[in-house]
């Protein structure tokens, strides 16, 4: 047995006995747990100063400093659990794929997939490929005590999005032409996107990750019926693939109130909900036997502390009747958001709901 064995096999008892796992896992606990998305990063002045003159990409092949970005936040605001410092483009750079994240920009591709001959640039991913991330995961469940890591991957249809358009976009133009015009082609690539996704969540959960997010950003961007021809096959096919390790899987998009059943239905177990549905209307559409996560608007933040007191007290009563609640925002942690406004936002909800 190797040494961090425990109830699930994969980590320490005080880990898996966490408010965070516990919350989603449905089961009591002594108060509901918080983390951000994006709550390691621009935010906070320590991570400015460590990343200074180290390009996006390249911080995150650097094991030491992916430990020390992961932690700042846990030591700062005394949040819940961690999330692997890294991006959802790391494995498409793993395997050889010509993208960079630009600053203020995003990823951007520098050959984007438009026709079958470009599948080829998607060769399955290997642990060897991203060793620093078995790594750095290694380094940081020796640091994090109790406290879960989160591992993370970019959904198929995200990643489609960035390698068919060759950049951000507003309007998926390409990738949906591609959805509706070649289905073919889009579910060949939506397929070898979900294989190597699956592999990155392996790596990280063999690793020591105690929970996992599929992040489906821009999901939203479909109707019911596309997502669950199109997208959901290829997203249930990477939660089947992790299905296994028994550690909890959260899947997360923006603006998809209309999706929340489906992509419940793709397999998590904890379903992640933005700003625009309330929870107790999001937990009659993703329907029992989910936990839920979210919701406060990030932009609440800047709006002083009696109003976020205020909107956290709603999304923390609109989740009073929940059987699992993790408290997190509608969307990442916007990059000028005081940091302290954040930490007060983690005491506040640790005392609401103290038990
Ligand atoms: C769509 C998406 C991406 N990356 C990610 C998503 C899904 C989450 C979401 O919906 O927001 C996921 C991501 N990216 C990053 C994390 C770190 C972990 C955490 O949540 O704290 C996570 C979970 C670091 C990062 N990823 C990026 C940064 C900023 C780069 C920097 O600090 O120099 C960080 C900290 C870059 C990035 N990478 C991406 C974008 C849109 C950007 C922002 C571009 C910009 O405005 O500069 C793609």
């Amino acid at each position: 047995m190797s040494a961090n064995a425990s109830p699930s096999g994969h980590q320490p008892t005080a880990t898996y006995d966490s408010a965070f796992l516990k919350a989603c896992r449905r089961e009591p606990v002594p108060h509901t747990p918080v983390w951000f998305m994006r709550q390691a990063g621009r935010s906070l002045p320590e991570y400015l100063k460590v990343r200074e003159g180290i390009p996006m990409l390249e911080s995150c092949m650097r094991p030491e400093l992916v430990t020390e970005i992961t932690l700042q936040p846990v030591r700062r605001h005394h949040v819940d659990a961690a999330i692997y410092f890294s991006d959802i483009v790391v494995p498409l750079k793993a395997i050889g794929i010509d993208l960079d994240i630009k600053p203020g920009v995003g990823p951007v591709v520098e050959r984007p997939i438009r026709g079958r001959a470009d599948l080829a640039q998607l060769r399955d991913l290997t642990p060897e490929d991203v060793s620093y991330v078995t790594e750095a995961i290694r380094m940081l469940t020796a640091e994090l005590g109790g406290t879960p890591l989160i591992g993370f991957a970019g959904a198929p249809f995200t990643l489609a999005s960035y390698l068919v358009e060759g950049g951000p976009s507003r309007t998926y133009e390409n990738a949906k032409a591609m959805m509706y015009g070649d289905p073919e082609l889009w579910a060949d690539l939506l397929d070898r996107l979900a294989e190597i996704t699956a592999a990155f969540l392996r790596v990280q959960i063999e690793a020591g990750a105690s929970a996992v997010q599929l992040f489906d950003s821009w999901a939203g961007a479909l109707a019911p019926a596309d997502y669950r021809r199109s997208v959901l096959p290829a997203s249930a096919k990477v939660f089947r693939s992790v299905e296994r390790y028994g550690v909890p899987r959260i899947h997360f998009g923006v603006g998809t109130g209309e999706l929340l059943g489906l992509m419940g239905e793709a397999g998590a177990d904890v379903v992640g909900v933005d700003w625009r549905v309330p929870l107790d209307e999001a937990v009659r559409r993703v329907g029992p036997g989910k936990a839920l996560q979210g919701n406060l608007d990030p932009t609440v933040l800047f709006a002083g502390p009696e109003a976020v007191r205020t909107k956290t007290r709603e999304v923390l009563d609109s989740a009073a009747g929940l059987e699992g609640h993790v408290f997190n925002l509608g969307h990442g942690v916007l990059p000028s958001t005081d940091p302290d406004a954040l930490t007060r936002l983690v005491e506040y909800v640790h005392e609401q709901t103290a038990r």
